[in-house]
């Protein structure tokens, strides 16, 4: 079998500004290549494939994050889950002992990422002096957490949304809608309900960027008692300039 390569545009240490770690220390690698043209995406950049990009396989990823010793790592990009051979990558990250995070778009099937973790998890193990391999990779997986958005009218990809995903969400995972308006902070209340999404995982809330106050956001929250939703800024634009890349 040849060697997987994957196109990694930047990966670097910080703190992770968004979701149920932020605030946490996290490694990010950040892939090539995107299957959706959000209208806010703030790294379009990535997104173009002549973009310069590092040829790094599994094992050069594994270790780039080994060496900096951090618990976390959130794989981003672009969109992580088109990269092949992405489950390969996500089970040695596991392997490794890491919280591995995926930031994914909502329009590729979770479910059929996870099931391939999991057959790479089993795989690497056979021949390990192991009891139970199934309890074993029943608790490497619950270290794989997966925040998918749910791309609403403003970012013109609501087309594309799986909502299948919504039948296959862990405790672990999040669902994130990232609001340009009322009307979206609308359709937002309307499929956490329709989906019962915060009996499910951890939903956020989050303002494109300068489009929309947080405010805004907030009182929707108070006005309909979204209970058991968060709101959340990226807490990176806050600590550095919005647009510096590796931080
Ligand atoms: C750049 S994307 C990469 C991962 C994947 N393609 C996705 O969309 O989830 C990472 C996260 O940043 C969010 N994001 C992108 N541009 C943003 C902006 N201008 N303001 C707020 N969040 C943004 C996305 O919605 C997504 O949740
Ligand atoms: N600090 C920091 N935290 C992040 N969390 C998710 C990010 C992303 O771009 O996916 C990101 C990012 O780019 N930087
Ligand atoms: S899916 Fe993610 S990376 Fe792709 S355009 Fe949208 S925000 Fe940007
Ligand atoms: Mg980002």
């Amino acid at each position: 079998m040849s060697k997987q390569i994957f196109n990694v545009v930047e990966h670097f240490a910080s703190i992770n500004g968004e979701g149920v770690r932020a605030g946490e220390l996290a490694v990010f690698v950040r892939f090539r290549g995107c299957n959706l043209d959000c209208s806010y995406c703030d790294t379009r950049w990535a997104n173009d494939v002549n973009a310069k990009a590092a040829k790094m396989s599994v094992s050069d990823i594994v270790k780039a994050v080994e060496d900096v010793k951090i618990d976390n790592v959130t794989l981003t990009g672009g969109e992580p889950l088109i990269q092949a051979g992405i489950d390969k990558l996500i089970a040695q990250l596991l392997i490794s002992g890491r919280n591995v995070e995926i930031e994914t778009n909502g329009s590729i099937d979770i479910n059929k990422v996870r099931e391939n973790v999991k057959d790479n998890l089993t795989t690497a193990m056979n021949g390990q002096v192991i009891n139970d391999i199934y309890d074993k990779v029943n608790d490497e997986m619950e270290r794989l957490s997966m925040t998918a958005d749910y791309k609403l009218a403003g970012s013109n990809m609501e087309q594309y949304m799986k909502l299948d995903n919504f039948n296959n969400l862990q405790s672990q995972d999040t669902v994130k809608f990232v609001v340009s308006s009322e009307e979206d902070l609308k359709r937002a209340l309307e499929i956490i309900r329709q989906y019962n999404l915060t009996e499910k995982c951890y939903v956020y809330f989050s303002p494109v960027f300068g489009k929309i106050e947080p405010v805004t956001i907030v009182d929707f929250m108070k006005d309909n008692l979204i209970n058991g939703a968060r709101v959340q800024l990226q807490l990176h634009k806050f600590i550095w300039s919005p647009d510096k890349k590796g931080v």
